[in-house]
């Protein structure tokens, strides 16, 4: 269990987030744009800019760094270097690399590869890759499917579902798709100007949410999936 038991962060002139809140398992961290998710997932990896101010009290059972947390950025496309072959972007033994590969399904010759040389799909698996070839604990994700379309979308969702089950991982996934968390996490918190504002089993918040801007969340997901299709 990580228990955020207190995260402030204001700037200069403002109170940007002030949350309390518990990643059990899989939490899911759901807001509009601007509501504090990123803040919330760079003071966790210790990467608040220096021009903030922050106050955090995080309680784990194992020790928070670059060692026990992986990250999956926004844009897989933009986190690979070009000028770089893949095995000298995955820093851990070969054996590992392996045992990644397979679990992704990703064909060992990439690993000689230049990332111009591999499909979108496979680019977004090797950045899944990077993130667990350490022995990670837990798993950031930063709005993985957003960037992208409806079939690797599918795709992304389905390999953390798989991840979830091979590795034993804590998972909290920002995203502000509503779509994409149903079958992942198994808690949702919903962040409203850096305060959380419902938190509750996955399965309640959506298909019962008690605050009023949950239902509108909701109704406006709902309403663009509708439109999307
Ligand atoms: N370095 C900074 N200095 C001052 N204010 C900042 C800084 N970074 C973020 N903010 C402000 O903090 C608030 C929360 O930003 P944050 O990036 O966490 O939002 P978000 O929920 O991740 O949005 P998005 O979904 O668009 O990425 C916003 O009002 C933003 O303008």
């Amino acid at each position: 269990m990580i228990e955020i038991k207190k995260l402030k962060i204001s700037s200069n002139s403002k109170n940007l987030v002030d949350i309390t809140f518990t990643i059990n398992n899989s939490l899911a961290l759901i807001g509009e744009s601007g509501s504090g998710k990123s803040l919330t997932l760079k003071a966790i990896l210790n990467l608040l800019p220096n021009s903030l101010f922050f106050e955090k009290d995080i309680k784990s059972d194992f020790e928070l760094n670059f060692d026990t947390i992986g990250f999956i950025p926004q844009n897989p496309f933009t986190s690979l270097s070009s000028m770089t072959k893949i095995k000298n972007q995955i820093f851990c033994s070969h054996e590992k690399k392996e045992e990644t590969f397979s679990l992704l399904n990703l064909p060992l010759d990439i690993l000689e590869k230049y990332p111009s040389q591999i499909s979108g799909g496979q680019i977004q698996r090797v950045v899944i890759a990077i993130a667990i070839s350490r022995n990670i604990k837990l798993l950031l994700l930063d709005e993985p499917t957003t960037a992208l379309d409806f079939e690797n979308k599918i795709n992304i969702i389905n390999i953390i579902r798989d991840l979830q089950k091979n590795l034993n991982i804590k998972i909290l996934f920002v995203t502000h798709d509503i779509e994409s968390i149903r079958d992942i996490c198994e808690d949702t918190a919903i962040i409203k100007n850096g305060k959380i504002i419902e938190f509750g089993k996955t399965i309640d918040v959506l298909t019962n949410p008690e605050d009023t801007y949950t239902k509108k969340l909701l109704d406006s997901s709902f309403r663009n999936k509708k439109f999307r299709t």
